[in-house]
């Protein structure tokens, strides 16, 4: 049985990320806003650096509504000794301004609008007053103050935005500005899901006696999409080794990424492990001591031009998710194309409540993590912390952990949470 870190360090190594050039579309930010195709390109992974031909400001303009002046003119004005200009033009934003201001004069100016030619100074219209076509000037400016200059934000042809980035609603203002309107983004990694069991049907069955509803597919479907892939959603499959062949072979072949649940531990009926090898899969993870999750399969088959990833999570429904969250959505989210971020996060949080660990294995307790006058806060979740028990992981987001040969964290004491249902 593999330790957490070993596994981590295994199945974080066998991700190769989608390639800048074969696993790339085109996304049009023109549709950014509407509200269907807004997914087409909100939180996609750039492919490719952008940069601009563009210097931002575009032109010297004013950070201020004022009045636009030369800096000799006004350097040793006062209350007591102000200095009188006289109004040549009025600038608003979006107009080119006439004339080229000399001695002895001044522009209105509004914030945003482009500067006159000859001055360098913004006076805030607070610091002046208005006589018919004259400004008085109260108070000495600083030199260029309240100019915005051209290129102070950045100059043309240097990288506005690193490719590995997901598109938040800031790049999307900054690749806007530029009228960037085309993006290359990577593609949507696509990830296969199914689940195994004989007891196993859709949740718009009538149950008969020993039958459950799959409601791992319909979680991990809902998490896959979270993270900006695509779920394919193969259905339940008998535990039966001819059905799970086919089922497997086809996935690995329509997918990036096949995550199945169950039928990964010792009993009579868990197939998936020598189902994989029948078909040429090499396995790299069999076990990994975390509780739960214990019985989790990780292998790769072949394939031009990254492996498939194949992940058997196990049935129990808390155990399928809480080993999606350790060690699957890294690994989607790293082959997705990111360039940082995709590792698991995990906060430090003050437990409301004592936590329990056999010791032995990595211990996952779910509950609720918050923030209490600026500092994190973990609340177990009540009931049976069993990983059959998925009806108390509603509202939860996040996995409190005790590491091995940790058996109790009182109440009140500091512990690491993963944040996860994001
Ligand atoms: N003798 C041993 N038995 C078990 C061990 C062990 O080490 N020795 N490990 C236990 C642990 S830990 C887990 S976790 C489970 C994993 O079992 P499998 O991956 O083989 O899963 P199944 O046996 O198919 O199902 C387990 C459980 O989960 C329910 N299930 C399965 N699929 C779904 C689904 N899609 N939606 C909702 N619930 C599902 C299933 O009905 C079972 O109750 O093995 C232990 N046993
Ligand atoms: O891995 Mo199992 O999760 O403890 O039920
Ligand atoms: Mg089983």
């Amino acid at each position: 049985m593999l330790s957490v870190s070993d596994a981590e360090g295994i199945i974080f190594n066998l991700v190769q990320p989608l390639n800048t050039q074969q696993d790339t579309e085109l996304v049009d930010l023109l549709f950014a806003g509407d509200s269907f195709a807004a997914a087409l390109c909100a939180d996609r992974i750039l492919a490719s650096e952008v940069t601009s031909q563009l210097d931002f400001p575009h032109w010297d303009n004013s950070a201020m509504d004022g009045y636009a002046v030369r800096y000799e003119d006004v350097q040793d004005c006062s209350e007591d000794k102000p200095a009188v200009l006289e109004i040549v033009e009025e600038i608003p934003a979006g107009v080119q301004p006439k004339s080229t201001i000399q001695s002895g004069q001044a522009a209105r100016i509004f914030t945003g609008a482009v500067m006159p030619a000859g001055a360098d100074t913004v006076v805030m219209q607070e610091k002046t007053r208005r006589e018919e076509n004259r400004v008085i000037i109260l108070t000495a400016p600083k030199l260029q103050e309240f100019v915005r200059k051209r290129g102070m934000y950045y100059r043309a042809g240097t990288q506005l935005v690193p490719a590995g980035i997901p598109l938040k609603a800031s790049e999307i203002a900054v690749l806007t500005a530029v009228q960037c309107t085309q993006l290359k983004v990577f593609r949507r990694p696509r990830v296969a899901i199914f689940s195994t069991g004989d007891e196993l049907v859709t949740p718009d069955k009538p149950l008969q006696p020993g039958q459950i509803v799959d409601s791992n597919q319909y979680a991990l479907a809902t998490l896959i999409r979270q993270i900006g892939a695509e779920p394919i959603m193969l259905g339940i499959v008998k535990d039966k080794p001819e059905a799970l062949k086919e089922a497997i072979a086809y996935a690995i072949a329509h997918a990036d990424v096949v995550i199945s649940s169950g039928g990964v531990s010792v009993g009579d009926y868990d197939y998936v492990e020598q189902i994989l090898e029948s078909l040429g899969g090499e396995i790299h993870v069999r076990a990994v001591a975390t509780k739960p999750g214990k019985p989790l399969t990780v292998a790769t088959f072949k394939n031009d031009p990254r492996p498939i990833l194949y992940f058997g999570l196990p049935g129990n429904p808390v155990a399928a998710l809480v080993t999606f969250w350790r060690f699957v959505q890294p690994a989607i989210k790293k082959l997705s194309g990111l360039a940082h971020g995709w590792e698991p996060v995990f906060l430090k949080a003050l437990t409301r409540q004592e936590l329990c660990s056999g010791g032995k294995r990595e211990t996952y307790v779910w509950g609720q993590l918050y923030v209490k006058n600026g500092v994190y806060e973990f609340q177990p979740a009540g009931g049976l912390q069993n990983s059959g028990n998925l009806i108390n992981l509603a509202q939860t987001n996040g996995l409190a952990v005790l590491p091995v040969g940790t058996t109790l964290i009182p109440a009140g004491e500091e512990v690491q949470v993963l944040q996860v249902g994001s």
